[in-house]
């Protein structure tokens, strides 16, 4: 495989305390590769810092088999990431905001494409942002994810939020655009488009890999979704006793 993101022992610290701790991982170029994980367990912690939108604390990260660990603004600028959806300027419209992140409106919703059918963007577009509801929120912050045209995404739990019709189409419609290419890695809470859509992904607890899943072990999930989730579930009640028996 060709690696377009890579970590080796990569530690984030939030607020003094290891929120990250020890992470390697290798995605593959043209692969959605999902990250699932008990609240807190580092999910957000590890994917903002690859990013570019939290310090490394120790550790590398790689970004097309070169050390970017020390060049925070370059992985900002070189993977597109979905703002915090309540983050958003309210006072803004959507597309002032895409013109922001891209440098012109019209660039980034040619970089958008397709995604922004799936978010049904056009009638937002010209609406203030503080006058969206958070799933009209989240389609906006998800679209601003592709507007600057990078190869390689990260969305954090990008279904938040969405209506049942909204999730379906942007599921399809991610799952096309790394058909042509795009790296995406996505936390997620739902085992089935872990199973369904991803080709790799990894499981995180208290900051640690916990397991990861390569195309074999998701093979066997969409063969077998009940006991994938069945299993899934009983390591994640597992660990969840373990931090509660170590905070006892
Ligand atoms: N802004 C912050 N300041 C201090 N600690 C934080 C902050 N954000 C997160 N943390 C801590 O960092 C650890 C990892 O949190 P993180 O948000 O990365 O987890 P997560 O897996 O994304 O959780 P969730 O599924 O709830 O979104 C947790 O112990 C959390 O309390």
């Amino acid at each position: 495989m060709t690696e377009a993101l890579g970590t080796a022992a990569l530690s984030v610290m939030r607020e003094g305390v290891p929120a990250v701790r020890d992470i390697s991982l290798s995605i593959a170029r043209g692969s959605w590769f999902g990250l699932i994980g008990a609240n807190g367990s580092g999910k957000t912690s590890f994917l903002r810092s690859v990013a570019g939108r939290l310090p490394v604390h120790d550790g590398t990260v790689r970004i097309d088999g070169t050390d970017r660990t020390a060049d925070r603004a370059g992985r900002a600028a070189a993977i597109g990431y979905a703002p915090d959806a309540a983050m958003l300027p309210a006072a803004l419209t959507a597309r002032a905001v895409l013109g922001i992140v891209a440098g012109d409106s019209d660039q980034a919703l040619a970089a958008i494409g397709a995604i922004a059918d799936a978010l049904v963007l056009t009638p937002l577009l010209d609406r203030r942002v503080g006058t969206c509801s958070a799933g009209q929120r989240q389609r906006i912050a998800i679209a601003c994810a592709f507007a600057a045209g990078q190869d390689i995404v990260i969305l954090d739990e990008p279904f938040n939020w969405l209506d049942p019709v909204a999730a379906y189409d942007l599921r399809h419609a991610l799952a096309a655009r790394v058909g042509e290419g795009l790296t995406l890695v996505t936390a997620l809470h739902d085992l089935a488009t872990l199973s369904g859509a991803c080709q790799a992904g990894a499981l995180l607890a208290e900051g640690r890999v916990a397991f990861e899943l390569d195309a074999a072990a998701l093979a066997g999930a969409r063969t077998d979704p009940a006991a994938f989730e069945a299993q899934t579930i009983a390591h994640l009640r597992g660990q969840a006793a373990k931090v509660s028996a170590s905070t006892a």
